[in-house]
């Protein structure tokens, strides 16, 4: 069980972005005030062109003399500054918040996988792969994007609004006063707008994408069987159907951002429109020059384009909080997380169940009903028991992967809920009967069970498992690539190369789940013998179903209505 205090990552309940995001917030800082400079070269570049260009026609116009007079050097000057600044803070702008988006999504996966590896197996059962995977990939590039399309447009809307809107009392209050009115509806109330229009289609384009994503995984995994039962034409069209609400609902969002950017646009050009009469008007009160007019109204203009990106912002705003809220559930603790902590057990690794009932999280069914055993460190045991009994299940419990209704398990002298599950596995080499081979070499398989093997070990490993010829026989020996789960394999090989990788880890206790099945009575017996013979000191436990293996073995013990016998 994971304790009350330990509070994982996300945001509401479990998460602070402040404290996630603390590693890049120069990034942060940096990028807002690049954003704001290059929307301040805009604005100052289309300011200064509207006045230079109306200065000098009326400079023509007004005779050689004035012409002549006219300094055009210096405002010119000033168009090409802006037109720089412009240009080189939106690079660097761009250069900064990718790097800190890139450097946010990194740090929100690597926290994410930390919650998540406690709760497996045991508080990931109802939980899907595909869905699991989507999490990790789709949702948390959404919640990192906060950063770059939400966090960093409107603070440029807001910080530019007031810089702008200082710039226009300095020539006229009243211009000041509408392009104040115009920037507020555009920064405040069209981007609220958009995202209560559009928070329920993100909402359903989420489920959508995630539902294509956690079916086509499924469909992906299980295609040879899909196709052998006919029903693979059946589920494509169902991820087509799902596949075209999803863009349905991708149009509709869409159409309400274009018609956020619609509005932006009638209500820039009102106020472009209030601006030109009232500054005709004040040209005539004296209070305006010719020039000022097309600067104030090309500087209308500039102002507007801070807050084109908002309806979109807003958006990536709707999508990262419920991105957010479907990592918060995802990681949220549950009564099934394995334990974290970590007393070390020591030698002799002998196990002790003691009045141990159990039963899994989502079948009320008892697998264990008080049930006691001892297993001393050396023994070769056979598990035997008729299928579904709960053989394999001793193997989750002896991991602490699900919790027990009742009793105590030790290992090592110690209560197995309180051994980190790194420290098991470093004692404890299980061979599952779903075992996982890696696409690689038979090298590489062999070396991820024990990076540091000598040649000699995996030779003797494979010795062992009786795959010794048959890797000898292959043009290519130990560097013969098995393809995806070890396609390339016969089932019996695949499952012995998994044997191999268990005894290449050369720990004390090696628990293999029907380890046999699937081979030749004669390779059965050359495996088993040679394995009793290389590792006498192993504790060994074979769950089996062949009673070929069971004169092998130093004791036999046999399940039976949730108890060993
Ligand atoms: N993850 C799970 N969630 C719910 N019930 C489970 C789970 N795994 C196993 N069970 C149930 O627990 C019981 C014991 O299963 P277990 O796999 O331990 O049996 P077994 O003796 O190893 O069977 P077999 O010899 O066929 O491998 C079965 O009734 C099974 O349906």
């Amino acid at each position: 069980m994971i304790s009350k205090d330990k509070k994982p990552i996300l945001f509401r309940n479990y998460f602070s972005f402040a404290a996630l995001a603390s590693p890049i917030k120069w990034h942060l800082i940096l990028g807002v005030i690049l954003a704001c400079i290059a929307a301040i070269g805009n604005f100052g570049l289309l300011f200064l062109s509207g006045w230079l260009l109306a200065s000098a026609a009326v400079a023509g116009l007004g005779g050689t003399a004035i012409a002549k007079a006219f300094n055009i050097i210096l405002p010119a000057a000033g168009v090409r500054f802006f037109a720089m600044l412009r240009i080189v803070a939106r690079y660097l702008e761009r250069v900064i918040t990718h790097d800190g988006a890139l450097r946010l999504t990194s740090l929100l996966r690597v926290n994410i996988f930390k919650h998540l590896i406690p709760l497996a197996p045991a508080g990931l059962i109802n939980q899907r792969g595909g869905d699991i995977l989507g999490r990790f990939i789709t949702d948390t590039d959404l919640v990192s994007a906060y950063y770059t399309d939400v966090i960093i447009p409107f603070a440029r809307a807001f910080i530019c609004t007031i810089i702008f809107v200082f710039t226009f009392i300095w020539f006229s209050s009243f211009s000041a006063l509408a392009l104040t009115v115009g920037l507020f509806i555009s920064c405040c109330v069209i981007p609220v707008c958009v995202y209560y229009l559009s928070y329920h289609h993100i909402q359903k384009t989420i489920n959508y994408k995630n539902t294509l994503q956690t079916n086509f995984t499924e469909i992906l995994q299980n295609l040879g069987e899909m196709l052998v039962l006919g029903i693979a034409p059946a589920r494509m069209s169902d991820i087509q159907q799902t596949q075209y609400i999803s863009d349905r609902n991708k149009w509709i969002l869409d159409a309400i951002e274009s018609a956020g950017r619609g509005i932006n646009t009638i209500i820039m050009m009102l106020c472009i429109l209030i601006t030109l009469i009232q500054n005709v008007h004040e040209y005539h009160q004296g209070i305006l020059t010719g020039p000022e007019i097309p600067m104030l109204i090309l500087g209308t203009l500039a102002a507007f384009d801070v807050t084109f990106s908002l309806p979109l912002a807003s958006q990536a705003a709707a999508k990262a909080y419920l991105s957010e809220q479907r990592l918060d559930d995802a990681c949220k603790p549950t009564d099934f997380v394995s334990n974290t902590s970590s007393l070390s057990c020591s030698q002799p690794y002998d196990l002790y169940l003691d009045n141990v009932s159990f039963h899994y999280p989502n079948n009320p069914m008892k697998v264990f009903n008080q049930a006691s055993l001892t297993i001393k460190q050396g023994e070769h045991i056979a598990l035997v028991g008729p299928s579904g009994i709960g053989k394999s299940s001793l193997i989750n419990l002896l991991f602490s992967f699900y919790p027990l209704s009742e009793g105590k398990i030790t290992f090592g002298g110690v209560d197995t809920r309180k051994i980190s599950t790194q420290d098991l596995s470093s004692i404890i080499s299980v061979v599952t009967q779903d075992f996982h081979l890696f696409s690689g070499t038979i090298k590489e398989n062999l070396l991820l069970a024990n990076p540091q093997s000598t040649p000699t070990e995996i030779e003797e490993a494979l010795r062992i498992s009786q795959l010794y010829d048959f890797v000898s026989g292959l043009a290519e020996g130990l560097n013969t690539r098995i393809g995806n789960e070890g396609i390339r394999l016969s089932g019996g090989q695949a499952k012995r190369l998994s044997i191999a990788q268990g005894l290449i880890r050369k720990t004390p206790w090696l628990i293999l789940d029907e380890p046999t099945e699937g081979l030749d009575p004669q390779t059965e017996y050359a495996l088993m013998t040679a394995l009793l013979k290389a590792r006498p000191e192993t504790t060994i436990i074979v769950i089996t179903h062949r009673d070929a293996i069971l004169p092998l073995m130093s004791r036999i013990i046999t399940m039976e209505n949730g108890d060993f016998l």
